[in-house]
């Protein structure tokens, strides 16, 4: 005997709640990925039953998600500024609050075909998200990891965006081209011994997206310096960090002599991104 579509979301939020506080919404994920179909089939058709597969599939993804890997890992998908994108555990899943950094770039006077370089890409959220909106920018990703390359790369090639190219390299060391009229960066910025590296998703996910010295610092500090060498005149640095770090980064910004600094907040209203210019 098989669950129908109804009876396996109720059975699998009910396992799932001691280990998810979105367990209805996890089984209701793990399922449309069982499934390949749109969420909408859910509310559709709850009577029709599981196949032997789809149910052993099922459970065994249900499975997983009690131990605490992310649903993002499960399925290998998570969406991003309405982009199906690509996960795996080489790099951060992409998160909502990242939104917000896109969301206030577009709004920025650059010029039509701006160059832009997006500082430890992974998945290629950002840059993919800005090719999708501009595709008259020449956008270039980097990160570290060759396997976050090769993803970010993968999911170019899965949404036919031609104005991104990605490429290895530690922070700037394998940029060639110098003038960029937008640099953004979701760099590592947890501190260490942050207790929330115990806890979710993170567990999953590898140290070398999160965390940085110098109490998460380090990399902002690194990347606000070096990108000096690599801006417009007047070009913009945006910056993610985290909900407390804003005025370690204004107070950065400012001692590197950028002007125009701001510091835009997410949806829950935390400070979330800092963006400057750089005078030239
Ligand atoms: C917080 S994740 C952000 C990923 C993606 N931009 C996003 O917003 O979802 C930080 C990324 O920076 C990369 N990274 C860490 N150190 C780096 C370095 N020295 N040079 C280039 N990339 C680096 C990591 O591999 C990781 O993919």
């Amino acid at each position: 005997m098989t669950d129908t579509i109804e009876s396996a979301v109720s059975r699998a939020t009910l396992l799932l709640q001691s280990s998810s506080d979105s367990a209805k919404l996890d089984a209701q994920v793990l399922l449309l990925d069982v499934l390949q179909k749109p969420r909408s089939y859910l509310f559709s058709w709850p009577e029709q039953k599981l196949t032997p597969h789809q149910q052993q599939l099922f459970e065994s993804y249900c499975q997983r998600r009690l131990t605490g890997e992310p649903v993002a890992h499960i399925t290998g998908t998570r969406e991003f500024w309405s982009l199906p994108l690509q996960v795996n555990p080489t790099t951060l899943i992409p998160r909502p609050d990242t939104e917000t950094l896109v969301e206030y770039t577009l709004s920025l006077p650059l010029p039509v075909a701006a160059k832009v370089l997006d500082l430890g890409t992974g998945t290629g959220a950002i840059a993919l998200a800005l090719a999708s909106e501009m595709p008259l920018w020449q956008i270039t990703g980097v990160d570290r990891v060759a396997d976050a390359v090769a993803l970010a790369n993968t999911n170019k090639q899965r949404l036919g965006f031609i104005n991104v190219d990605f490429v290895q390299s530690d922070w700037f060391s394998q940029v060639t081209a110098q003038q960029f009229d937008l640099i953004v960066s979701n760099p590592p910025y947890i501190e260490y011994d942050d207790i929330h590296l115990n806890q979710g998703d993170v567990r999953f996910e590898p140290l070398s997206a999160l965390v940085a010295d110098d109490d998460g610092m380090a990399d902002i500090k690194y990347i606000i310096t070096q990108a000096r060498n690599f801006l417009t005149s007047n070009g913009y640095l945006v910056i993610e960090h985290g909900y407390q770090q804003s005025t370690k980064v204004h107070s950065f910004f400012a001692q590197m002599a950028y002007t125009n600094i701001l510091t835009v907040k997410d949806l829950a209203n935390n400070d979330r991104v800092t963006l400057a210019q750089w005078p030239g």
